[in-house]
């Protein structure tokens, strides 16, 4: 870890325009440019970040393809990462300046009816705002270059030497914290563990498939584990994914690849009928529907992870779920983002789950189109950007 990185924003910029350097995506499909943006300071209800470490997800890269129907350009991607708070707005109370957080894009308000409903983990408050690209105070971007606006993106904007949030997507974090680890913490890892533990609720001696051994299923295998799953088979057309997804749990492997037939009756036979619960961690309609339909008769649960572009809809016979099978899906993990990222971050620090393995490659910002790259390499799990101090 670097200490320059964790060294706490100056306090002279409070109230003050901040030119800093950012990864701009001007068009779908194009590289980044790597440029100085401007950074207004935080309205009303708002948090301005200095972002030490970010890493990327396969959600931007999803997003940059322009297969995103909320995808805006020109905008600031990245939503996994971790920082220091600068200065706040009118009315925050949430966090303070030299708070160490994890910029959350599912918000955690609290007040509305999502976050009243006790029945998920969405939060309705500022999401119509983060899906526009603009903060919800007037419905604009903080962010520009020469004047001209560039888009928010999930409420986050990460890949940004300093970028503005809600108050409410502000999870605050223990200050002993490694921050170019924990920003981890913010998409890929809670994701897997908390759709095994909270959407699907596995229960010890259970069988589970996961589809996809990328960061977010190696994060369902360990939360499997954990969980006390009887048979972990972990599902991957790479077969370089399967040494590796051992030490996160799996017990064995299929690579459809090696079969002639459909991959859900392959699993049907090898576990007497069907798995209790399957994850599709890869974002494909065709292994959405090959995991529900690997599930037993009865009471198998197949929960939908990956992300698929617009126009994508996922099929599969009625009968399937006339039959007991049950299809839901998770964001986050089902976590509420500002309760449950500093009890991850704790049981990261207390060595209860992993995160340092995820890191396989560590970049300056002015490599991040290098760092897109990797992440369709396929020996990459997680790469970490040390954003400039
Ligand atoms: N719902 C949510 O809150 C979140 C969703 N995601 C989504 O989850 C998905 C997985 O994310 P990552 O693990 O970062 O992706 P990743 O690309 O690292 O992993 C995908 C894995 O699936 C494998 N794969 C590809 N096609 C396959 C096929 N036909 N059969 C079996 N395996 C196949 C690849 O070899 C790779 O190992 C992405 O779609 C991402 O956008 C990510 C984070 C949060
Ligand atoms: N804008 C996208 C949304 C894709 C999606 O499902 N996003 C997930 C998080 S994926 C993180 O890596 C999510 O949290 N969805 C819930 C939400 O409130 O967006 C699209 O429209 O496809
Ligand atoms: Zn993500
Ligand atoms: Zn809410």
């Amino acid at each position: 870890m670097h200490a320059s990185a964790n060294m706490a924003p100056s306090t002279d910029t409070m109230g003050k325009t901040i030119t800093c350097k950012a990864a701009v995506a001007y068009e779908a499909g194009k590289p980044l440019q790597v440029i100085d943006v401007q950074v207004a300071p935080p309205q009303a209800g708002e948090v301005r970040i200095k972002i030490t470490h970010t890493a990327l997800c396969h959600t931007d890269k999803f997003t940059l393809s322009g297969e995103d129907p909320e995808g805006l350009f020109p905008c600031i991607l990245g939503h996994e990462a971790a920082g220091i708070v600068e200065s706040v707005g009118e009315g925050v109370t949430i966090v303070q300046p030299g708070d160490h957080v994890i910029p959350c894009y599912q918000a955690e308000c609290r007040e509305c009816k999502m976050c009243k409903s006790g029945k998920t983990n969405l939060c309705a408050k500022v999401r119509p705002a983060t899906g526009n690209g603009v903060m919800l105070h007037d419905m604009k971007s903080r962010f520009s270059v020469d004047g001209k606006p560039i888009y928010h993106f999930m409420g986050t904007s990460t890949f940004s030497q300093y970028t503005v949030v809600h108050d409410v997507s502000c999870a605050k974090i223990d200050k002993d914290a490694p921050l170019d680890k924990v920003c981890l913490l913010g998409c890929g890892i809670p994701t897997g563990l908390g759709a095994v533990w909270n959407t699907a609720k596995v229960e010890k001696g259970a069988t589970v498939a996961v589809f996809g051994l990328g960061t977010v299923g190696l994060a369902c295998c360990e939360g499997a584990k954990k969980a006390g799953a009887s048979r972990v088979i972990g599902i991957d057309i790479d077969i370089n994914k399967f040494k590796r997804a051992t030490e996160f749990g799996c017990t064995e492997f299929i690579n459809p690849k090696d079969f002639d037939k459909p991959i859900q009756e392959v699993i049907a036979e090898k576990t007497d009928g069907g798995v209790d619960y399957s994850f599709e961690c890869i974002g494909k309609t065709d292994t959405m529907r090959a995991a529900l339909e690997c599930c037993h008769k009865g009471w198998g649960t197949s929960v939908i992870i990956g992300v698929a572009g617009s126009g994508q809809e996922i099929r599969t016979r009625p009968f399937q779920l006339v039959t007991g099978r049950v299809w839901k899906g998770t964001a986050f993990g089902g976590f509420k983002s500002r309760t449950s990222v500093p009890d991850l971050v704790k049981l990261y620090m207390n060595k209860e789950i992993k995160v340092d393995e995820y890191v396989t490659h560590e970049l300056p910002l002015s490599e991040i189109n290098k760092a897109f790259d990797l992440l369709s390499s396929g020996n990459c799990l997680r790469c970490v950007i040390h954003m400039p101090n």
